[in-house]
């Protein structure tokens, strides 16, 4: 592959472009969606209070609403979602549900475990300003209350609903895959000459854990007509990313880089400097300005796909979500334990388990191989020159 050495970017650059183009394009990302659908995608704005939370005067208890000093005649029952009762005078109480409005003129709210009741007259010391929860006194309407890029949780779910949200504006980028190779099966144990496609069944997982949404996959036949059409209706779909599966290197049936030439895409990175994952491929169509659908190609390789999913399309989703990197809250370097010696010209990425402060290689983690991954919790990074102890870590999606 002399003549994709000229152009192999170094494994850092490659990720840093990734998250450039990823940037450009975010503003594709945006849509509208209700709360609990919106879980797993990033605020596209920020979360702000269309309501006051709580959004009027309630009691925070079972048991009485008073006001002025007791003992205190009882004038009825209020329960949450009825109309209020009127102003309480010093000296009346009305029985109180949690949730309900507490009526104008109450100091507290007696729990019933504290007051005593006599016919219409209930006794107890209530302390002033107990038990009721004011309007606003968590949020008040208008606050700003989530930043953008927050990513939507199901605590946060409940939050934006309980602040009057219908909808949230979020950014999901939609990423398209496609499965190429005539030797690819998707089911079922794999004939002679067959191999079963281990490659689709990770990206719905990894898009997932960068914010994305997947769309349906699709098997491709081997063709440079066919990889043209495909790749050309997921633009024109507006997908914001496809990721094409089996294609990238320069053997007879990889048609990727001879597809983007036809349709006239612009290549940012051909070919990156790691291993695994050599022959990876990000380009994207429009202009540089305002980029249309990006396209990543992913080695057929299962481990090198999955190292080079890493390397670009999970930058680029992330930063066409404007989320926090998934992996931001985990150590970012570890002593790495054995012995790991680095290649020459590609940065080595090696599996490791990750436990006790050290990164531990756990082996099979060749190109071919998903065992080493599939047992890891990271990627150590090692670059040509590493000299070690510490590696940088790159985490598997989970
Ligand atoms: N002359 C050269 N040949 C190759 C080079 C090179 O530099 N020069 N690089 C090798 C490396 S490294 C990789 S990685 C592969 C990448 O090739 P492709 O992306 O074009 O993928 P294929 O050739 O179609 O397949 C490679 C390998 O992976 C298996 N495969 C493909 N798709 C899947 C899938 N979805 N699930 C499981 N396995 C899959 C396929 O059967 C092949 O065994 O190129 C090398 N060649
Ligand atoms: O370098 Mo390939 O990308 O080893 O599998």
């Amino acid at each position: 592959m002399a003549g994709c050495r000229k152009t192999t970017m170094p494994w850092a650059q490659a990720r840093a472009a990734a998250r450039e183009l990823g940037g450009r394009r975010s503003w594709a990302t945006e849509e509208d969606a209700a709360p609990a659908d919106a879980v797993g995608a990033a605020l596209a704005r920020e979360l702000t209070a269309l309501v006051a939370v709580p959004p009027y005067d309630a009691s925070a208890m079972d048991g009485y609403a008073v006001a002025g000093p007791g003992p205190w005649n009882v004038r009825g029952r209020v329960l949450a979602g009825a109309a209020p009762a009127a102003a309480l005078n010093p000296g009346e109480a009305v029985e109180i549900a949690t949730g309900a409005r507490v009526p104008e003129g109450t100091d507290a709210v007696l729990p019933y475990e504290m007051a005593h009741r006599e016919g219409d007259r209930v006794h107890g010391g209530a302390e002033r300003g107990r038990h009721v929860r004011r309007t606003g006194e968590d949020t008040p309407a208008g606050a700003t209350v989530l930043p953008q890029g927050t990513v939507v949780t199901p605590a946060v779910a409940g939050l934006a609903a309980s602040l009057g949200h219908d909808t949230l504006p979020v950014r999901r980028p939609r990423v398209a895959a496609f499965i190429t190779g005539d030797e690819i099966a998707v089911a079922g144990r794999p004939g002679p000459g067959q191999v079963r496609d281990a490659i689709g069944p990770m990206l719905p997982g990894i898009a997932a854990w960068a914010g994305a949404a997947p769309e349906a996959q699709v098997r491709l036949d081997d063709g440079l007509d066919h990889m043209v059409t495909a790749v050309a209706e997921a633009a024109d779909r507006k997908s914001d990313v496809v990721v094409v599966c089996g294609a990238s290197s320069k053997g007879p049936a990889d048609h990727l880089r001879a597809a983007l030439a036809e349709l006239d895409a612009t290549l940012v990175v051909d070919g990156v400097a790691c291993r695994p994952g050599h022959p990876q491929l990000l380009a994207h169509f429009g202009t540089g300005e305002s980029p249309g659908t990006v396209v990543v190609g992913l080695p057929g390789n299962p481990n090198a796909a999955l190292a080079a999913a890493v390397t670009l399309l999970v930058p680029v989703l992330i930063a066409m979500s404007g989320r926090a990197d998934p992996a931001a809250l985990l150590p970012r370097a570890l002593p790495l334990a054995g012995t790991v010696a680095p290649h020459d010209r590609d940065t080595r990425l090696v599996a490791v388990r990750v436990a006790d402060g050290v990164a531990r290689p756990v082996g099979h983690d060749r190109p071919g191989s998903l065992r080493g991954a599939a047992a890891a919790d990271a990627y150590a990074v090692v670059p040509p020159g590493w000299t070690g102890p510490d590696a940088s870590l790159v985490w598997l999606p989970r």
